[in-house]
């Protein structure tokens, strides 16, 4: 047996969705070929063209802690999902590389009719609903805004018309989703764009097997 056939294959976690399908040009960039998808495979270590690379596919949430604890090599998470996870498990986790894709703004958004900024100037206490929960917090207490944070698990875009909520805290990129429920967006709080992380161990025991894909990657994306 030779001895690169004797390592482990670097494990690459990845989201199912968005993040699966825009990383695939820069896997194939590097020279590697994904031949099963998420989509219709019910497989959640899938193999690659390349026996030293195997995906696996987890929650976009999860990301950030399959990386941090070794069980993956390294991972790609959106700037939102590495901020709350950041807040909770500081440290251990590299962030080299923007990889310039699932690309979208974290805003403040709310009902239309509804006047936020009088509600801001008034010092009035804001509900908002959001799965963002340290972003929001930042971003509220930076503007001086008292509010009552409802965490939520997605739909956002719900909660102000039920009553739920003033405002929401959630991803925008087409504006599409707030139009279709009568909202607009009244804040942009961050640009948002999905990064390469590496976990700490293998960046030093696994260096000379990242780094090509690294290389390969960052070129990928500056065309971005
Ligand atoms: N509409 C969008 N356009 C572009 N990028 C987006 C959009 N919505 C989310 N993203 C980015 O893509 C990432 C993955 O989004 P995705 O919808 O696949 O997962 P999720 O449903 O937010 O996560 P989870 O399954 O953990 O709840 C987000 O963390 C964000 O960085
Ligand atoms: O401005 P738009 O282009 O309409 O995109 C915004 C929507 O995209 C994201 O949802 P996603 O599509 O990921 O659905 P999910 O969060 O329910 O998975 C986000 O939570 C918004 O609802």
């Amino acid at each position: 047996m030779s001895p690169a056939a004797a390592t482990a294959p670097l494990t690459l976690a990845l989201s199912k969705g968005r993040i699966f399908e825009e990383t695939l040009p820069l896997l194939e960039a590097a020279g590697v070929h994904v031949t099963e998808s998420p989509e219709s495979s019910r497989k959640l270590i899938l193999p690659t063209s390349d026996p030293g690379l195997r995906l696996i596919i987890v929650r976009a949430s999860d990301v950030p802690t399959y990386v941090q604890y070794g069980a993956a090599d390294f991972g790609i998470a959106g700037k939102d999902v590495l901020f709350e996870h950041a807040a909770q498990h500081p440290g251990g986790l590299y962030q080299p590389i923007d990889l310039n894709i699932a690309k979208c703004r974290l805003c403040v958004a709310v009902r239309q009719g509804f006047d936020y900024q009088a509600a801001v100037s008034q010092g009035s206490r804001l509900r908002v609903a959001t799965k963002y929960v340290q972003a929001a917090r930042e971003h509220f207490a930076r503007k001086g805004v008292y509010v009552d944070l409802i965490k939520l698990y997605g739909s956002m875009e719900l909660a102000p018309l039920v009553g739920l909520a003033d405002a929401i805290v959630d991803l925008v990129s087409t504006g599409g989703t707030l139009k279709a429920n009568n909202l607009v967006e009244v804040e942009e709080i961050v640009d948002i764009s999905s990064r390469l992380i590496v976990n700490q161990a293998s960046l030093k025991t696994r260096a000379a097997d990242l780094q090509p894909l690294l290389d390969a990657f960052e070129r990928a994306s500056a065309d971005k």
